[in-house]
């Protein structure tokens, strides 16, 4: 399934009545099976244009729609957020199933389906626990379970691992490639790490500060695996810091518009 977005758009209504523009001229396709990552400084947009995406927020001008559906229906959308928002009282098996109880599936189904997500996630040994009894990283390997779970069309997720430590973000990016190649999903990816953008994406969309628009888009053109070891390395802090000076001339531009004001 494929994303278009075209020459989308979002305002705000301040909280003095005052319009505030996050996002102009946005055109981007996501493509069937396709990792975009979007990067920018905070406040450019990147979490209204992903819930634009998601449906959550309608764009003020422009459109959004997919292309490749099978049948003429509405997207699954799965969503993962820093904030998970699990259940707290719920286990890890019933946050998993939450998005398959309104379905028309069996609770034998519901249960097979949660068993291989648990697995596919590496949760096995933890079906019954509470979220927390778990660790960051294992209460975000429920989280995306149970976006995976309801085998959408589109993956979204912002910032999910912002909140963890080095170490475990890490290890998650490893963990979330290999559910992705499992899946292969067309996934919208927001991040302010440059680095976990460019071992994630096939291309980073680099947004400029408010309004948000785009400044270009990175094509990551390095294998999945191992991508920021060996002889990828270097190619690797190229892509990196390509990224960072867009970012930063946005950023020293903004300063010498304040100073010239
Ligand atoms: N509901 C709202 N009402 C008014 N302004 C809003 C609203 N939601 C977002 N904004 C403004 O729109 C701009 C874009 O916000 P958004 O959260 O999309 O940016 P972001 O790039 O995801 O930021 P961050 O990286 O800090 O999470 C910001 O200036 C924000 O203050």
């Amino acid at each position: 399934m494929k994303v278009v977005i075209e020459q989308v758009g979002k305002c705000y209504q301040g909280p003095d009545g005052q319009k505030v523009t996050a996002l102009s001229d946005i055109n981007l396709t996501i493509s069937s099976e396709e990792f975009v990552v979007l990067v920018g400084p905070s406040g450019c947009g990147k979490s209204t244009l992903l819930n634009m995406v998601g449906g959550l927020l309608s764009p003020t001008s422009g459109t959004i729609y997919v292309e490749g559906l099978e049948t003429d229906r509405d997207p699954v959308v799965g969503m993962v957020f820093q904030e998970i928002g699990l259940f707290p009282w719920r286990s890890v098996v019933q946050n998993i199933a939450f998005g398959l109880e309104e379905t028309r599936l069996s609770q034998e189904q519901i249960a097979e389906r949660v068993q291989s997500y648990i697995e596919l996630a590496g949760l096995q040994g933890f079906e019954n626990s509470l979220p927390r009894q778990l660790s960051g990283g294992m209460r975000q390997r429920v989280g995306i379970a149970r976006a995976l779970a309801i085998q959408p069309d589109l993956l979204l997720m912002d910032e999910p691992f912002s909140a963890l430590d080095a170490q475990t973000r890490t290890l998650m990016q490893e963990e979330l490639l290999k559910l992705w190649t499992a899946t292969r999903l067309s996934t919208l990816y927001v991040t302010h790490n440059i680095e976990e953008a460019v071992f994630l994406a096939d291309r980073v969309v680099v947004l400029s500060r408010r309004p948000g628009k785009i400044i270009d888009i990175i094509r990551i053109d390095l294998p999945r695996e191992g991508r920021d070891t060996g002889e990828c390395a270097a190619q690797f802090k190229n892509y990196a810091s390509q990224i960072w000076q867009l970012i930063r001339k946005d950023a020293e531009d903004a300063l010498r518009e304040g100073e010239a004001e």
